[in-house]
């Protein structure tokens, strides 16, 4: 696991934005796996920004989305198809029948999940895929005491997630107590994986992931089981870490100072 500690959210942000750019410069036709929440917007912005000088292009990607409230359809304010479309499709040059997210809307959810599920496999599995992450260790909507080898599936919301979430929505009694998920397991198969965490109020839950035990109770330390992960922290993100001077060592926080010329 790669722990990259930045000074600020900016710079965080944009580290994350240019892992994408470059993914899609290596390979276009890449398939994304893509994250909401607030942590997300800010890169969406920036891909954005990045979109529109001409540094990346997304007319050849594939996207599938972790996750979608059950009983949302793509056209409520607060799913998650409207979040992407607000935050990032809009924007930019993907082709809309490459970007997939899970219907919330179906009469049969279970089937729907089988369904998405395949869909990923049938893409060839996630090239790059970006994860926030929940105060309580959840990745996607793996909530703790999830499988580590899920698929994608229906999973009932905790109270903390729901109020966590509330803020996208008028009442928090609003919030759906189910989601359409993908699977740890099924997040486990991409290729390549990017978390992106800031502010204090994670920095406990962050320092779990990283040197706490590999545990379902906090489902985002399983990324310590996967060949090539990238976790991209603000310096408030990474308060709570022990193996802080080791990160500092390989990442500093602030860059060495460059030798003085020879006089
Ligand atoms: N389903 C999403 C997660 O994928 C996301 O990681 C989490 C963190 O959100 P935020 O970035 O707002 O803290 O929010 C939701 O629960």
């Amino acid at each position: 696991m790669k722990v990259l500690i930045h000074q600020t959210r900016d710079t965080a942000t944009a580290c994350v934005a240019d892992l994408v750019v470059g993914h899609l410069a290596r390979q276009p036709d890449a398939v994304l796996g893509l994250a909401t929440g607030g942590t997300m917007e800010a890169v969406y912005a920036a891909l954005i920004a990045r979109y529109q000088s001409g540094a990346v292009s997304f007319a050849g990607a594939h996207s599938f989305n972790l996750d979608e409230y059950v009983g949302l359809s793509p056209d409520h304010p607060c799913s998650y198809w409207a979040y992407m479309r607000e935050k990032l499709f809009g924007y930019v040059d993907m082709d809309p029948a490459r970007a997939h997210l899970p219907r919330g809307d179906v009469a049969d959810a279970e089937a729907e999940a089988e369904r998405y599920e395949a869909a990923i496999r049938a893409a060839g599995d996630i090239g790059l895929q970006l994860l926030g992450l929940g105060a309580n260790g959840h990745i996607g909507f793996n909530e703790p005491t999830s499988s580590l080898a899920s698929l994608t599936r229906i999973k009932t919301l905790t109270a903390s997630t729901r109020d966590a979430n509330a803020r996208y929505f008028d009442d928090v009694d609003d919030v759906p107590r189910l989601a359409i998920t993908m699977g740890i397991g099924t997040i486990l198969r991409a290729q390549e994986i990017v978390l992106l965490a800031f502010g204090a109020a994670k920095a406990d839950v962050v320092a779990r992931m990283i040197e706490g035990p590999v545990t379902a109770a906090c489902p985002a330390s399983v990324l310590q089981m996967h060949p090539k992960v990238t976790v991209v922290l603000d310096a408030d993100a990474a308060g709570a870490l022990a193996l802080r001077d080791y990160y500092e060592l390989v990442h500093p926080v602030v860059p060495a100072p460059s030798n003085p010329a020879p006089s």
